[in-house]
């Protein structure tokens, strides 16, 4: 797909899709419920139909239509064996979630992915699942899947997470709901808290203090009605695209704002860029707003490190693109998490932008990128990672000559609309 510096500036309101996170937790929590799960705004990306496949395998009945999704919950226990092998596609959150409730049920189970996710480190999971007494394992003994899941009875632990991910932290708590006691996780830094938010909307036990997560057994979940906000992971592009292109201005309406998911945003603000938050409000526990976005054309360069690492995961590749066309040096640290994601997006991040000619450096743990200079096109290969097509689609707004992005349609993972939105957004 042939993308060219943007010959126009990006105007209009736009609505990204709903939340990833979300439309996965709607749809898992809203099974193990009794009674009716009404989503909307739901996220119609291949990761979270994924989701949706599983749940019908195990007897979950789910009405699809393009206004709503309907979950016909059974209850904690209501799941039935699946008959075939679960696939999870490309979706990290499908596989490393349902594992949580797949190790509390009474029927074995297999799960597996695409040639992505059966390279994505699923120790992070095996190993609490084995500490709480769960029968699973990685059938090619090499930490990855296929996982062969066993039925087992699960005792609670307090487990002190290595990483700070959210996808470990709800595949134990909703491991703990089938557990003998209390289950908490301590992560060593906040990440996205949409399990904690939605499980107690939906009648868990759920604590959180700090760092620290914990959830009782047995709870009895209700259905509810869950109002997805616009994915703030998806608003990343075109705050990014509307930040650089000379005279743009994007309203992006009702887009989620858990202060566990803005760090794009504050990094945005600490790099200068003109942002005003309006309608701020509260959806069902999560925060939302539309952001007013303004072409700024000095932003400047910034430290993205620690604790911030978390609440923008995903943003990073569309953040080192917005730090190539800002004036001075941005340092990425302690993002190391990013080389086991669909690619190793600090590698190709890294890679593409030299062959782009920004001046940049990877480091162990993140890059260095020295911004503010022109730069060109090139040809880029997605890998078949949808954050690293849209970032570079992105990218090739602000250079100089034409560049092709190669599997440019892996965009349906997470955002199926979005060539057709941004080509809207210059039109
Ligand atoms: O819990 C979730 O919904 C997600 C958590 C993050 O992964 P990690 O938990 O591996 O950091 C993120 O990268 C992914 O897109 C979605
Ligand atoms: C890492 C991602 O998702 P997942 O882990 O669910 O595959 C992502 O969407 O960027």
């Amino acid at each position: 797909m042939q993308f060219q510096k943007a010959v126009r500036p990006l105007r209009g309101e736009i609505s990204v899709p709903g939340d990833k996170s979300i439309s996965h937790r709607a749809v898992m929590f809203g099974a193990i419920s009794e009674g009716t799960t009404e989503v909307t705004n739901f996220l119609q990306g291949a990761d979270c139909l994924s989701t949706i496949s599983c749940f019908r395998s195990m007897g979950i009945e789910i009405k699809n239509t393009p206004e709503r999704i309907l979950v016909h919950g059974k209850g904690l226990h209501g799941l039935s064996a699946p008959s075939a092998v679960l696939d999870c596609g490309n979706s990290g959150t499908t596989t490393r979630l349902i594992s949580g409730i797949l190790a509390g049920q009474n029927f074995s189970s297999t799960l597996t992915g695409d040639a992505s996710i059966q390279k994505r480190p699923m120790g992070r999971i095996i190993n609490p699942l084995t500490q709480m007494g769960a029968s699973i394992r990685s059938i090619p003994e090499n930490g990855c899947a296929p996982l062969a899941i066993n039925s087992h009875p699960l005792h609670a632990i307090s487990y002190l997470s290595p990483v700070a991910s959210a996808q470990v932290k709800s595949c134990v708590l909703l491991a703990g709901l089938y557990a003998d006691g209390k289950t908490s996780v301590t992560e060593p830094a906040l990440s996205r808290n949409h399990t904690e938010l939605m499980l107690k909307f939906f009648g868990a036990d759920v604590a959180s203090e700090g760092l620290t997560a914990s959830v009782l057994p047995d709870p009895d979940l209700h259905g509810n009605l869950v109002r997805v906000p616009g994915d703030i992971s998806s608003a990343a592009y075109f705050i990014a695209a509307a930040l650089i292109v000379p005279g743009s201005e994007v309203l992006l309406k009702n887009v989620g704002i858990n202060p566990t998911r803005d760090g794009m945003l504050r990094v945005c603000r600490a790099m200068g860029a003109d942002i005003t938050l309006l309608n701020e409000q509260n959806s069902g526990g999560e925060p939302v707003a539309d952001l007013l976005v303004r072409y700024t054309p000095s932003l400047s360069g910034t430290v993205i490190e620690g604790e911030l690492i978390p609440t923008l995961i995903d943003e990073i590749p569309i953040i080192a693109v917005l730090a190539a066309t800002a004036n001075g040096t941005t340092v990425i640290r302690n993002a190391e998490e990013l080389k086991v994601k669909e690619s190793n997006r600090l590698d190709i991040m890294v890679n593409e932008l030299t062959a782009m000619g920004v001046s940049l450096e990877g480091t162990d743990d993140g890059m260095i990128i020295e911004g503010g200079k022109p730069f060109h096109g090139a040809q880029i290969d997605s890998r078949l990672d949808h954050r690293i097509a849209m970032s570079f689609a992105i990218a090739s707004l602000a250079a100089e000559t034409p560049t092709e992005i190669l599997r440019a349609g892996c965009v349906d993972i997470s955002y199926p609309t979005f060539y057709q939105d941004l080509a809207r957004l210059q039109a």
